[in-house]
């Protein structure tokens, strides 16, 4: 049974805080991977400002390199976009795995908008990361009524894959300020970097037949 953390994100870009928070939880619940799931589109996030999908696995592939995370397109290929459909499709493929569902903060405060949210709280553990800038929304949000009766100490995170569903685990590490806003605001073409040159201009090259 291989124990499996999955961080879904927009990764628009991937950052040295996807990496941080991944690296991280590894060691606090004990995981053999986490799987960074490029999502092919947040539904609740429009698509102005978003990289096309092939330059966001191409910074996540980068960002993950020499670690035990796995930069996948698993919801392109499982043709999903909303969470509780993905993770009623992955135990049918991946069946000897076990999964638990990695957010930040920020995340939480928002949990409540995605679609069938309670079910994906019966599904799969939460671990939840602080954010700087988030925590006290993550603590006061409407997901967080629901679920605070399912809290379960930190210092008891390795077990996860024993526990009764629906269970949240809190962790804070370092906190890690990084934000791919915060990277599109300095870079805003950013992805040009990970698409691939334009073949030369004729005139300098014999031209194909
Ligand atoms: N610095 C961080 N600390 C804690 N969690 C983070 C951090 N950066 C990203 N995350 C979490 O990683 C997951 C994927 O994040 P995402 O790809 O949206 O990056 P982001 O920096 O939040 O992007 P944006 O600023 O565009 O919203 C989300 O669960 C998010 O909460
Ligand atoms: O299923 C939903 O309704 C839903 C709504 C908003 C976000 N999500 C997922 O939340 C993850 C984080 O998204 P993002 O864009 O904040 O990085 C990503 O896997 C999205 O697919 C899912």
């Amino acid at each position: 049974m291989k124990r499996i953390g999955l961080l879904g994100g927009s990764f628009n870009p991937a950052h040295k805080g996807h990496r941080a928070i991944s690296i991280h939880a590894l060691r606090a619940l004990g995981l053999d991977e986490v799987w960074w799931m490029v999502s092919p589109g947040n539904p609740l996030k429009s698509e102005s400002g978003m990289a096309p999908f092939e330059a966001r696995m191409a910074s996540a592939r980068r960002m993950a390199r020499h670690a035990p995370i796995r930069a996948t397109a698993v919801e392109k290929r499982l043709k999903t976009r909303y969470t509780a459909d993905t993770l009623r499709k992955l135990p049918r493929v991946y069946p000897k795995h076990r999964f638990i569902w990695l957010m930040g903060a920020d995340n939480l405060a928002q949990f409540h908008k995605w679609r069938d949210w309670r079910d994906i709280a019966r599904q799969v553990p939460i671990a939840v990361i602080a954010r700087p800038g988030y925590d006290s929304d993550a603590h006061a949000s409407v997901a967080m009524s629901w679920l605070r009766r399912a809290v379960r100490p930190a210092g008891q995170a390795k077990s996860w894959t024993r526990w009764r569903l629906p269970a949240l685990v809190l962790l804070r590490f370092r906190p890690d300020p990084t934000s791919a806003t915060g990277l599109r605001a300095a870079d805003p073409a950013w992805h040009r970097r990970f698409v691939s040159p334009s073949p030369p201009s004729s005139g300098t090259y014999p031209s194909n037949p």
